[in-house]
């Protein structure tokens, strides 16, 4: 289970300003479990933990088995909510090297249709074109356009070199029930499928097939994942106390900041196993309080590593910034810093030591400097890398955004913002249905 330490805030805003949030966070809370807030038909995911039946798990298991058996690699095609949970849980739990090794056990992971790069999706049909592969196409709406343009290419692709036949086994759709694109072409080409339920929006479905789908197929355990997020739903529920949940606190400090001039919240990792979660976690966070002109701007560094490039500004650019570190407690193996005879590189006091104890000093010593640099800092410490620990984390920010939204004033739960790019883009290339937007754009140009 995670730890969640916010004293580090403690002199830009206080204890008492945080548990001053206490009653409207309860008013979120209940909000949310009673569904009367604003977005309320999107809120599939808060009991989504406890309600995944063994069934469904077995279901995804064995399509996770047949695609195991039966692929080298296994292309993850999706955007936004539909490729960044599975590929932050991943990736969080894969060996940093997985798709070097000679002696595989499971298939390799691949992520497309979350860019329009050519030079991206050609490099991908080389790459692919000795390799038995399959495809899980993940998309809500079933009709993004980065999504639908390569699972066209890998498609047909998968069909010329495996056969009709075979592509049909190793071809997974994750889409609407009824609507859209990518349920015509699964029903009509006989794809197995699974349902993303209307009620839960993209970036709030990880545990649902989206995620637990490719998550199974490249070895993880899923029951597990579910338990952490299970249990951390229990920790977060509504009747907990706002001082014993971690939701909740979390919510209301980042509000408090925020509220205090913190407009950037950095989430900060000391193991680029975690690149990933940011970037979930930055979607999760951006689309859902972004809008009406407020929200904190959600970005994330890897640690050691940014700190020789963002480092600098982290701790002397424009105080509006705040950082809230994953922290990981345990990690999995266990390699010495070497002795050498000559030191040259003067070394040698480390001699004998964990690199993890290095890297904990890095993480203790950057975040002593960043809070006398100005910069508040929540923490948040994981015991290990595992699944169950990845779904509790994963479940906690969720429900912590749901509140944040709340107490911000937004409706965390829809992005309309995310329209406007798109509408341009058909209409600069003649989309069918937008010759009106085509001529008025025409006309900006
Ligand atoms: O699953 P879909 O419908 O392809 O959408 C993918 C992503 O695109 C968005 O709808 C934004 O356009 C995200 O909210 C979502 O996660």
């Amino acid at each position: 289970m995670i730890k969640l330490n916010i004293e580090k805030t403690f002199g830009f805003i206080s204890k008492e300003s945080v548990d001053a949030y206490a009653a409207e966070v309860k008013a979120a809370q209940e909000t949310l479990e009673q569904g009367t807030g604003k977005g309320n038909d999107f809120l599939g995911w808060l009991h989504l933990p406890s309600s995944i039946t063994p069934e469904h798990l077995a279901d995804l298991k064995a399509t996770a088995q047949v695609l195991r058996d039966n692929c080298e690699v296994v292309i993850v095609a999706g955007i936004g909510g539909s490729y960044l949970g599975a590929r932050a849980v991943i990736e969080a739990l894969s060996n940093s090297f997985t798709w070097l090794q000679d002696k595989k056990t499971a298939p390799v992971m691949i992520y497309a249709g979350h860019n329009i790069s050519e030079d991206y999706l050609f490099e991908l049909t080389e790459y692919l074109k000795d390799k038995k592969f399959g495809v899980i196409n993940i998309s809500k709406s079933g009709t993004t356009t980065e999504t639908a343009l390569a699972f066209r290419l890998l498609k047909k692709q998968c069909e010329d070199q495996r056969g009709k036949e075979t592509a049909r086994k190793v071809i997974v759709a994750i889409t609407d029930p009824k609507k859209g694109a990518a349920r015509i072409t699964a029903d009509k080409e006989g794809y197995k499928s699974f349902i993303i339920p209307d009620n839960v929006g993209g970036r709030f479905s990880v545990l649902t097939p989206v995620g637990l789908l490719p998550i199974a197929v490249a070895g993880f355990d899923i029951e597990k994942l579910v338990a952490g997020a299970a249990d951390m739903e229990k920790a977060c529920g509504a009747h907990v106390p706002f001082t014993e949940n971690p939701a909740a606190i979390y919510a209301a400090t980042r509000n408090d900041l925020y509220k205090n001039g913190k407009k950037i919240e950095i989430l900060v990792n000391f193991s680029p196993k975690l690149h990933y979660v940011s970037e979930w976690w930055k979607q999760l966070y951006g689309e859902s309080e972004g809008k009406d002109n407020k929200g904190i701007f959600p970005a994330a560094v890897d640690f050691s590593t940014d700190l020789h490039s963002m480092g600098q500004w982290i701790q002397e650019g424009e105080r509006t910034i705040f950082e809230t570190v994953i922290s990981v407690e345990k990690v999995e193996h266990k390699l010495e810093v070497p002795t050498d005879e000559a030191n040259l590189d003067g070394l040698n006091f480390l001699a004998g030591k964990r690199v993890d104890e290095v890297n904990k000093m890095a993480e203790l010593g950057t975040q002593l400097a960043h809070v006398d640099g100005g910069v508040p800092n929540i923490r948040i410490v994981l015991p290990e890398l595992t699944e169950y620990n990845i779904g509790g984390l994963m479940y906690f920010f969720e429900k912590a955004c749901g509140i944040s939204g709340y107490l911000l004033g937004v409706n965390p739960f829809n992005q309309p913002g995310v329209e406007a790019y798109k509408k341009n883009m058909f209409a600069l290339l003649n989309k069918p249905g937008y010759e009106e937007e085509s001529k008025a754009i025409q006309a900006r140009l």
